[in-house]
């Protein structure tokens, strides 16, 4: 053992202590196994300088030899008496089967006051019952620094020349705490692992390993077994070489150490057989349908499979349905200085949504053409996927749903995912109070911060049990069905605080099921979508001015619907032609329902050039297509009864106000606060960034436009009225594409940052802006 002897304290750490103000976490971390899981986090450890020494113990001399010379280690042994000493964090991070001969070592060369005293032992394994019985055998009682941990992380390749630092970063480490565990030793293990890039969390043992035998075994047994059964084949040559992409992700894992996975299948035997045998009851559906032809049985199941898989990488990740390695994504803005054709912009949001909502809920079949395919309204399709309505597409905008009925919701196995959409929580939440079962509603990081008692508190009024689970009032939401509280809702007449069409549409959908008459009173008109799908569904709806109300026990008959595209994405282009010089757009069949044309109102009114044409009516909607020129934009007192009627639009409106001429004031928009950003105040903070004067009111904001009177088309006046600068869009799609608009009158580049959420509501926004003369460039930021 002369090597082994040489080994121990070779090799002074080079500690980059000096950029670190604060002490190293541990005194001495010793490594147990320097396989990759090991070896990585040894590294992630030295480059963190989360150890002042760091040692190791591994049967295989070479690495330990190599992380020496490298200055990975301080000291290394295959004996592990002979470098454990000392340590204040031990990590075993060797196969599962190995752990026991592990504990016997340390229990034989540390004694009890030394397992005592503060030292925290650790392992990295896949399964974690086993581990613990093991450790229970091994030492008489389980030490205090005892904490059970499995990082979710690895790759194919194993061994110490794999290993990478940032192996655990963005991956999430599962840490069993025990009873017997000391809470200190848990927070030091927590720090650790998350200075390391990793998002800790707890669970019980039997938990974890009934998961991981789903999620990770079970997907590692199959692709074992699915290159087995391919490479016994005769002509196996001819089944590698002609392998398709499929095979080869589905393969992948395969390429994983042997060694580990036979041991982690043998300490995780019982929920791996059971994960196996469900496997099995699955496969035999699948191939039945397959011999029974039954095409539209395997279209549902590929469909709902096909769709978790989306929703289930969305949900995890708590984003919207953006790809999320465009999380950072940003628009670099080059000036432009006019915009001119004929566009199609995407369809209405609103309408969209409840496409779904009355499709699924109806009887017969619904179908949708010009939905939107954005993250918003997928949201609420996924949802009613998830309560078990079959709809085939999106396909270009054209969705057929398979109506279930009133009463044809199945409770969704998993909490309903609303992402960023405030619509889909709160039109849903009126639909859920109704049901006969139990619901979870949540939604991204934005969503979950939005105001939910208003939708949750009228609710109650109708006898609905509805939480908002939240910090303040906040989603997640929880609803107790009807089998549980015994009797149905009961209609009421509320009269609403706020002009929200959320909440009206919320209150007027769980009124379907009331017993007697749900009344809304509205203080101004609001957006009325619903009230005139439910009439084109055939569901009575009373409306008399501000007053709405709906009978519960209707039914809803499924029908055509042609979604109309959206005013609302409509506007960045309408406010794009009205601020820049010699620019004329024509929008086609664009929503003029008289509900949302407050920007149009609100444009006329400060002298903006635009007409209409084509007007039609489409499904009970009315469209026409909208033509805008430049025009010498004027600064007004936005009459408070546009306000609602407008809502979305006031972000490009202060784009278009800034370039008028004189003074525009926005007041009685304090609803602008709560929506997917305090759209007053960031919307200010950019506007001053890019060197508009404007001052902040509790309910709106005062705006010093900086365009003159001088004909905008003549030379030289359609001058800049924003500076260039980094904008922040705070994730908020309408202020992302706001700001772009902004570069029509800009002197310089204009960067806009969170931009990924413009798929929220207008997919494809940048391409049709360039498309008509604006120079944006999507920076993914992918990493
Ligand atoms: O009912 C709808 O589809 C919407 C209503 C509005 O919200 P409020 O009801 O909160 O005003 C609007 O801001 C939102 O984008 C869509
Ligand atoms: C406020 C908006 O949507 P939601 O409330 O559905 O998130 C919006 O699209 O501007």
């Amino acid at each position: 053992m002369s090597r082994q002897q040489n080994n121990i304290n070779t090799q002074n750490n080079n500690m980059q202590s000096s950029i670190h103000t604060q002490p190293p976490l541990f005194k001495q971390v010793c490594v147990i196994g320097l396989g990759l899981i090991g070896a990585s986090l040894a590294q992630a450890i030295k480059d963190n300088v989360l150890s002042e020494r760091l040692v190791a113990v591994d049967r295989h001399a070479p690495s330990i030899d190599e992380a020496i010379q490298q200055g990975l280690l301080d000291a290394g042994s295959a004996v592990l008496s002979e470098v454990v000493l000392g340590s204040d964090l031990i990590v075993i991070a060797v196969p599962v089967q190995a752990v026991d001969a592990v504990f016997v070592d340390i229990k034989t060369a540390m004694d009890n006051r030394q397992l005592a005293d503060d030292c925290i032992i650790t392992d990295v394994c896949s399964t974690k019952v086993n581990i613990i019985e093991a450790a229970k055998t091994v030492f008489t009682s389980l030490p205090t620094g005892f904490v059970p941990a499995h990082p979710i992380a690895g790759a194919e390749n194993s061994g110490y020349h794999a290993r990478r630092a940032t192996l655990f970063a963005n991956h999430s480490v599962i840490i069993c705490e025990l009873p017997t565990t000391n809470p200190s030793a848990i927070n030091r293990l927590r720090q650790l692992w998350e200075v390391v890039g990793a998002t800790v969390m707890s669970m019980d043992a039997e938990h974890h390993d009934a998961i991981l035998a789903h999620t990770s075994h079970l997907p590692h047994l199959l692709a074992f077994n699915l290159v087995e059964q391919l490479a016994s084949h005769d002509d196996n040559l001819d089944m590698f070489r002609y392998a398709a992409g499929g095979f080869r992700d589905f393969s992948r894992i395969a390429a994983s150490d042997p060694k580990m996975w036979h041991d982690i299948f043998f300490a995780n035997h019982s929920a791996i057989v059971s994960a196996l045998d469900e496997y099995g009851v699955y496969l035999q559906t699948m191939r039945q349908l397959i011999i029974d032809k039954d095409s539209t049985a395997l279209m549902g199941l590929l469909g709902r499979a096909q769709a978790a898989r989306r929703h289930f990488g969305h949900m995890l990740a708590s984003t919207p349905y953006t790809d999320t390695s465009a999380m950072s994504a940003s628009y670099n803005i080059t000036p432009s200085n006019t915009v001119s054709g004929t566009i199609t912009i995407p369809g209405d949001k609103s309408i969209s949504h409840r496409s779904i909502m009355l499709g699924s809920l109806a009887t017969g079949v619904t179908k949708v053409t010009g939905f939107l395919e954005g993250e918003d309204a997928l949201a609420t399709l996924q949802a009613f996927r998830d309560m078990g309505v079959t709809i085939e597409g999106p396909d270009n905008g054209q969705l057929t749903i398979h109506g279930v009925g009133m009463n044809g919701l199945k409770p969704s196995k998993t909490p309903l995912y609303m992402g960023n959409s405030g619509t889909s929580m709160r039109l849903l939440a009126g639909i859920l109070a109704a049901q006969s079962f139990d619901s979870v509603l949540t939604g991204d990081t934005s969503l979950n911060k939005r105001p939910m008692e208003r939708v949750a508190a009228p609710l109650r009024e109708m006898g609905a049990v509805i939480q908002s689970t939240g910090h303040s009032g906040t989603a997640p939401l929880s609803i107790i069905g009807r089998d549980t509280v015994g009797q149905p809702l009961q209609g009421m007449e509320y009269d609403m605080p706020v002009a929200s069409a959320q909440v009206k549409s919320c209150l007027l959908l769980a009124g379907l099921w009331a017993e007697g008459t749900t009344t809304v009173l509205q203080p101004e008109v609001s957006r009325d979508h619903t009230e005139r799908m439910l009439s084109a569904f055939g569901y009575p709806v009373t409306v008399d001015g501000n007053r709405v109300s709906v009978e519960g026990g209707g039914t809803l008959t499924g029908g055509d619907i042609a979604v109309p595209a959206d005013i609302s994405s409509a506007a960045f282009f309408m406010v794009a032609a009205a601020i820049s010089q010699g620019s004329e757009l024509t929008l086609t069949q664009v929503g003029i329902n008289p509900t949302r044309t407050g920007i149009i109102d609100i444009l006329k009114l400060m002298n903006a050039d635009i007409s209409l044409s084509n007007e039609t009516d489409v499904g009970g909607e009315p469209v026409a297509d909208i033509t805008i020129r430049s025009s010498n934009l004027k600064g007004i007192e936005i009459p408070e009864h546009l306000v609602p009627l407008a809502i979305d639009e006031f972000p490009v409106l202060f784009i278009a106000a800034s370039c008028a001429e004189g003074r525009t004031v926005l007041t009685g928009a304090k609803e602008l606060r709560v929506k997917e950003s305090d759209r007053i105040a960031v919307m200010a903070e950019g506007l001053q960034t890019l060197g508009i004067d404007c001052t902040v009111t509790e309910d709106g904001l005062i705006i010093e436009g900086k365009g003159s009177n001088v004909d905008i088309n003549e030379v030289n006046n359609s001058q800049p009225v924003f500076g260039g600068g980094y904008i922040t869009s705070h994730h908020d799609h309408r202020i992302a594409m706001s700001f772009a608009v902004a570069s029509l009158r800009a002197s310089k580049q204009i960067t806009i940052e969170g931009v990924e959420t413009v798929n929220t509501s207008f997919p494809g926004f940048a391409e049709l802006a360039n498309q008509i003369g604006m120079s944006i460039k999507v920076d993914n930021g992918a990493a």
